[in-house]
């Protein structure tokens, strides 16, 4: 069945803003907000506590079947490092959140986090690693790439989405 509302990725590097996006956007639009981290955390789907990452190894056919019913419904905001394992057919839209070494280096170590986490997330933002895996996953046209370093881009960020949100609805509605 025909999604009514779309799905969204909200996605990047630890630390970027995924999380403070995607809860505005819900609060904006009306949209879920699905927290992996949470969903993770809360529903098990995982193979225990990485000590050295201080993160959950995630179990992630777990994680898919956790959240299938609930995404294909649409209308979902999806908040995660981390998008490939997301079918293609669940995705409208993939927001890929991006901001410079420095303002990444200062909010993770405001998060105290290990020294090998920090230095890995470091390098995979200065790598575009996210970037690439949205780009090899999803249609080029469905992946953006915003910056996320200060309240003015993320303001600037939230209004894209809405439009394109809204953009969305109606050529939905003309189809149908
Ligand atoms: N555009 C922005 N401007 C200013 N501060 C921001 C912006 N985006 C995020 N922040 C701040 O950076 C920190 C990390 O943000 P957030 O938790 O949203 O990142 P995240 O990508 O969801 O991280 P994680 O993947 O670990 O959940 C928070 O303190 C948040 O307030």
């Amino acid at each position: 069945m025909a999604r009514t509302s779309p799905n969204i990725i909200i996605t990047g590097t630890p630390g970027v803003g995924k999380t403070s996006h995607a809860e505005q956007l819900a609060e904006r639009t009306g949209l879920k907000h699905i927290s992996i981290n949470t969903i993770v955390k809360d529903r098990e789907c995982h193979e225990g506590w990485d000590e050295e990452y201080q993160s959950w190894i995630v179990d992630e056919d777990k994680l898919l079947d956790a959240i299938e019913d609930e995404v294909k419904q649409g209308g979902c905001i999806i908040d995660w490092h981390a998008c490939d394992l997301f079918p293609k057919s669940w995705i409208d839209l993939v927001v890929v959140l991006r901001v410079d070494t420095a303002t990444l280096y200062d909010r993770l170590t405001a998060r105290k986090y290990p020294e090998v986490k920090l230095q890995e997330n470091i390098d995979s933002e200065i790598m575009q690693v996210l970037l690439d895996e949205a780009r090899e996953s999803y249609d080029e046209e469905i992946v953006v790439e915003l910056q996320s370093a200060t309240a003015e881009e993320m303001d600037s960020n939230l209004e894209r989405i809405e439009a394109w949100l809204k953009q969305w609805k109606e050529n939905n509605a003309a189809a149908t």
